[in-house]
């Protein structure tokens, strides 16, 4: 039987060091390489990508936004992107972000994580504004075809607090709310000593927020995709001060500081096998 997601990443992260890399084809970025930003040019971009992180890294992390752009077009691109990754046996997170109801949430966990799923990944990001029991279509289908799930908890910008700090009916936090479901759903996983395939999105921008919150981060016994190194000003010291004992979980997302390194696609990759390596090292316990 395949390994679960969480399993999977597992052995990704200890082959490559902990590193997500995102691919994010933004006008800016595109041009910066020399290159047209229409369909062409971001094709140009997306491929050389696939061709310097395929089988460099632990994740890959597409931001479906910069496909659908292009419309139908721009979908079949990412579909390729996708492929492309599958076959260097690279972990694909499409950054998608979706969040419905339950009865529309099963639509596009067919669409994503379904065994014939046309746009088929290893995990999604998912919106839980609508409460995490709306994820559950979601949810279930990943754990039956042994794919995962980023639960947005703690996000990386800073309009987020305001909703994700906020106290609920329970007199936790919305974050809370997140780390509460991400436990119960890992709960198998941890006790055979597996990562779980539930994970959550906490951005290394938070600073304090963790804390603050009293979150037990680690207890979720899931991947915790941290996106906001780099760019965003999240850096290895600020992993380490937002997720303190949860270090071992992380897994960092950078993506317009590595995109940067462009357009070659050797400058790209000894860019991000030295950029795993050192978090490798940087997020060690006895660092
Ligand atoms: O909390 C979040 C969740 C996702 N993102 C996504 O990451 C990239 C931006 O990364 P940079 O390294 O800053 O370029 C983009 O796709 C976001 O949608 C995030 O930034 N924060």
């Amino acid at each position: 039987m395949t390994a679960t997601f969480g399993a999977r990443l597992r052995a990704a992260m200890d082959e490559h060091g902990p590193l997500c890399v995102g691919i994010d084809p933004h006008r800016a970025l595109v041009e910066s390489w020399g290159l047209t930003y229409d369909l062409a040019g971001v094709e140009r971009f997306a491929l050389t990508c696939v061709e310097a992180f395929g089988g460099q890294v632990a994740a890959v992390k597409p931001q479906s936004a910069f496909f659908e752009v292009f419309g139908s077009r721009g979908v079949a691109l990412l579909e390729r992107v996708c492929a492309g990754l599958r076959e260097a046996g690279t972990l694909t997170v499409l950054d998608v972000k979706r969040g419905d109801i339950g009865s529309t949430m099963t639509a596009y966990a067919e669409a994503f994580l379904g065994s014939d799923a046309p746009e088929a990944v290893d995990a999604i990001t998912v919106s839980p504004y609508l409460g995490y029991g709306s994820l559950r279509p979601v949810l279930d289908l990943a754990a039956r075809t042994r794919r995962g799930v980023f639960v947005l908890a703690l996000t990386s910008n800073p309009e987020g607090a305001s909703v994700q700090h906020a106290r609920t009916t329970g007199a936790g936090s919305v974050a809370g709310e997140m780390v509460a479901g991400a436990a119960a759903d890992n709960a198998e996983a941890r006790a055979c000593g597996e990562l779980g395939s539930v994970g959550l999105v906490v951005g290394a921008t938070v600073g304090s927020a963790v804390t603050d919150l009293g979150l037990d981060l680690a207890a979720t016994g899931g991947p915790l995709l941290a996106p906001g190194v780099g760019a965003q000003g999240g850096t290895a010291q600020s992993l380490r001060e937002v997720f303190g004992p949860a270090l071992g979980q992380v897994l960092p997302s950078s993506s317009r500081e590595v995109l940067a390194c462009g357009p070659d696609a050797g400058a790209l990759r000894r860019t991000v096998t030295m950029t795993g390596s050192r978090m490798r090292e940087l997020l060690s316990k006895d660092h």
